[in-house]
């Protein structure tokens, strides 16, 4: 099977439901402001009549500003999200490092949580056991590692959701810039480990703002700008797009 994705006017919209207020409280405020004068708020049309194919090989770096639906676009191709309309096939192993630190058991060990987050993942008790000490070592939290979760600081919680997430590669690489995973000496360690997992990746899709990266990985750059497409071809034509598309002089 090759391993690609194809996207064929692809919309997704945001339900509203997710704007409305979520406490009596607020409810109750917003009727005492708002009586009469309230807002409605609509749906959201995050991707509109998005098209693409990507193949084998491809390293595709994804620009835009903030909001303009490159952590959606993303979302929608590793299948979290429904799309609203349109054709989406995806073939190959999706890996992501998306929401690291969902997921965990807090009664249960660190060493446990290996295991359920590697069943979640969709991998198998056994596989998890022979790549549970690699990942112990990775993490590097000490004997923390056979104490329940809710003990641990949210440092230490990222590094092993970091450590489990990574030590497994895919087909399909999805990154979402933001990869904050604890101090400076484990921020190293952290960066050579997902350029091993892009080098391993067949198909890499990678968002971010820090545009020399992006040229220093990615042969093709896609710019979205409010939700739709403005540019796909090579990544230095795509930084120059998005520089037009958010009036940077360069
Ligand atoms: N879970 C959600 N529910 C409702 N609306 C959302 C949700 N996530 C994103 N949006 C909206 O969808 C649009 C696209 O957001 P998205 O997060 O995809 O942008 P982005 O390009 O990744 O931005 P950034 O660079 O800031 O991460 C924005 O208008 C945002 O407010």
């Amino acid at each position: 099977m090759t391993n690609q994705i194809h996207l064929k006017s692809v919309n997704l919209h945001y339900a509203s439901a997710a704007f409305k207020e979520r406490s009596l409280k607020s409810m109750i405020a917003s009727m005492a402001t708002l009586r009469g004068a309230r807002k409605k708020v609509v749906d959201i049309h995050a991707l509109k009549d998005v098209s693409l194919d990507i193949g084998p090989g491809e390293r595709v770096g994804l620009l835009g500003h903030n909001g303009a639906g490159k952590s959606t676009f993303l979302k929608m191709v590793a299948g979290l999200y429904p799309i609203s309309s349109g054709e989406r096939v995806v073939k190959g192993t999706v890996r992501s490092l998306f929401d690291l630190s969902l997921g965990f058991e807090p009664d249960a060990t660190g060493r446990e949580n290996i295991l359920y987050r590697g069943l979640l993942l969709g991998l198998s008790p056994k596989f998890m056991r022979s790549i549970e000490e690699e990942v112990v070592a990775f993490a590097g939290i000490g004997e923390f590692i056979d104490y329940p979760i809710k003990t641990y600081s949210a440092g230490m919680q990222v590094r092993l959701a970091f450590a489990i997430s990574t030590a497994v590669g895919g087909d399909i690489l999805l990154l979402d810039e933001v990869i904050g995973a604890g101090d400076a000496n484990f921020m190293g360690k952290a960066r050579e480990r997902i350029l091993d997992l892009v080098e391993r990746a067949e198909i890499l899709l990678l968002a971010s703002h820090d545009f020399v990266t992006l040229q220093s990985i990615c042969a093709r750059g896609i710019v979205f700008h409010r939700g739709q497409i403005i540019f796909d071809g090579d990544i230095r034509g795509a930084v120059s797009s998005y520089n037009r598309a958010n009036g940077i002089a360069v």
